[in-house]
């Protein structure tokens, strides 16, 4: 099982809480039986036994409770590191996820993967399972305290265990298929809150900001239905397993009135013997109710290994030197599209040229810089960079030469020197070089904390020229062989837009490949070919 590959990395700290579990429950157990060695004292009227048993009852819980203390914080620690193994692995596997298959879901499903699953492992996996731990102690412990009064005790523990334990196998499937659906209901609420909020503009601009609540709310309906039934669910397996124990306990009494009446134990004994036989079938019932519980989150690993292992198989990590880009015959159809995509194009891009693509607006401009950049990869024909064709290189590989800035530039929630450098080591003397060249310097010397200067999350604080800007400055800092711009420089004034692009007309290795809508007559004469699509 999933949880098991996470528990099995802290086996010391698992034995500590097993034997930690194993002294409170000898504890609880002992003192039961100086409960009932008390209540004999006194049915036969000597008070000092009376008192010396009980204070030694007293002793005994005392221990059990702070042994029962001491694990649960050990295990609410270890949940946390558990959890945080769980967020490293699925982010790991994210430095590597091709683009197609990231954007195969909405960006807030992998919040609530992270989160809202997270949790549920958190609750229904390593708490549950914890549980099960100090079930199993208090059953083996309790049998075996039983046992000391009469070995008779054991076959209506093993039958009873047994009707308790594979009860809820008869659920199992519906189970299963119930905490599916909590999962995806979590996920499609999540991303119905966050679509809603992200729109909140347009919304704005259009008075139709009650939509908001609107959504969530129909969308929290959904998920107060799914739970409900899932606790309904969980609820009849509950009762079937109570009525089980119940009958147990019952077969418990009547052998114990049995024992007493054939004078084999004392009323004292009977006492403790009901108490303790309690302990095993409550411990049983746990046991049982938490084992549906875990394997309840077991889709959600499966969800998890699913999305993970079908990583694309390309082999090809290095790329040549010469970075000629060849297209031939390209035709592309989006998977959820009806219509072909730039027909049977072919075009060769040299190293170091200096191109314009124009057309109108939905004949695949920016669908092509997305294949030329890897993002999109199930393409008809062939393009080739430096002779190799794309499909044997990993896309990863192609953004170490090519970088592609798109039409919505994101601004991460940190100072402007993040921004920049995305955790690379860059020099502050190549940082003000690269803002002089996107001409950003005179902004800069208008921030008080320069460099340091917090933007927020979408560039809310900035103009769209400046995030423009900031994105391309992040994307020279790079070096890349190959620049796309996909009207990159739309949002600047046309003084500062000749500007940028005379600058960047002028990195002879660079090749530069910019959509643009506009194409001004002083920007077309400086470049080596306008593709008309
Ligand atoms: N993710 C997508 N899924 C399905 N179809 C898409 C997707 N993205 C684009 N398309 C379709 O592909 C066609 C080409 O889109 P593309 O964005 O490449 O055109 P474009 O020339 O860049 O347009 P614009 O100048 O308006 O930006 C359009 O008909 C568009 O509807």
């Amino acid at each position: 099982m999933p949880i098991y590959r996470y528990l099995r990395n802290h086996r010391i700290l698992l034995v500590i809480i097993f034997a930690i579990s194993i002294g409170g429950q000898v504890c609880e157990n002992i003192g039961y039986i100086y409960q009932g060695n008390a209540l004999q004292s006194i049915i036969k009227l000597d008070l000092n036994a009376f008192i010396r048993f009980g204070l030694t009852e007293v002793v005994l819980m005392l221990i059990y409770f702070v042994s029962s203390g001491a694990n649960s914080i050990v295990q609410s620690g270890l949940k946390q590191v558990m959890d945080n193994e769980i967020r490293n692995d699925i982010s790991a596997k994210m430095e590597s996820i091709s683009f197609e298959k990231f954007h195969s879901n909405n960006s807030s499903v992998y919040t609530s993967w992270l989160t809202n699953d997270i949790n549920q492992i958190n609750s229904s996996g390593f708490s549950a399972f914890f549980t099960n731990m100090s079930s199993v102690v208090m059953i083996v412990v309790s049998a075996a305290t039983l046992a000391t009064v009469s070995y008779t005790y054991l076959v209506t523990l093993i039958i009873g265990g047994l009707l308790i334990y594979f009860a809820p196998f008869f659920f199992k499937k519906i189970q299963q298929r119930s905490s599916e659906r909590v999962a995806s209901t979590n996920s499609e609420f999540t991303s119905v809150v966050n679509d809603s909020f992200e729109g909140f503009n347009s919304l704005y601009s259009l008075n139709a900001l009650h939509i908001i609540g609107q959504r969530i709310i129909a969308s929290a309906q959904n998920v107060k239905k799914v739970n409900v039934r899932n606790s309904i669910i969980g609820g009849s397996v509950n009762l079937a397993i109570n009525l089980v124990s119940l009958f147990c306990q019952l077969a418990i009494l009547g052998q114990t009135g049995w024992l007493v009446y054939q004078h084999q134990v004392n009323v004292g004994a009977l006492f403790s013997s009901i108490t303790v036989a309690s302990g095993v079938f409550n411990g049983l019932i746990m046991l049982s109710y938490n084992s549906s519980t875990i394997r309840g989150v077991l889709p959600i690993f499966t969800k998890f290994d699913q999305f993970i292992s079908n990583q694309s198989g390309h082999e090809l990590t290095t790329l040549p030197s010469d970075n000629t880009v060849k297209i031939e015959n390209l035709t592309y159809h989006y998977p959820n599209g009806t219509e072909h995509i730039l027909n049977q194009f072919t075009y060769t891009f040299q190293s170091g040229g200096k191109y314009a693509v124009i057309g109108e607006s939905g004949r695949g401009k920016s669908t092509l810089l997305n294949i030329l950049t890897g993002r999109l990869t199930g393409y008809e024909g062939s393009v080739m960079i430096g002779g190799i064709e794309y499909r044997t290189i990993d896309p990863l590989t192609l953004t170490k030469k090519i970088v592609y800035l798109d039409q919505d530039p994101y601004i991460f929630d940190d100072t402007l020197r993040f921004n920049l450098t995305i955790g690379r080591e860059i020099s502050d003397e190549m940082l003000m070089e690269v803002l002089k060249e996107t001409q950003l310097e005179s902004w800069l010397a208008g921030l008080s904390e320069g460099l340091n200067t917090k933007l927020t999350q979408h560039g809310d604080n900035l103009s769209g020229g400046q995030r423009q800007r900031i994105a391309l400055a992040r994307g020279l800092l790079g070096h890349p062989a190959i620049l796309l711009l996909d009207e990159g420089t739309s949002a600047l004034n046309p003084v500062m837009a000749n500007a940028i692009e005379q600058m960047l007309i002028h990195r002879k290795e660079m090749t530069l490949i910019m959509i643009t809508h506009h194409l001004r007559p002083e920007l077309a004469e400086t470049l080596d070919d306008v593709v008309a699509l």
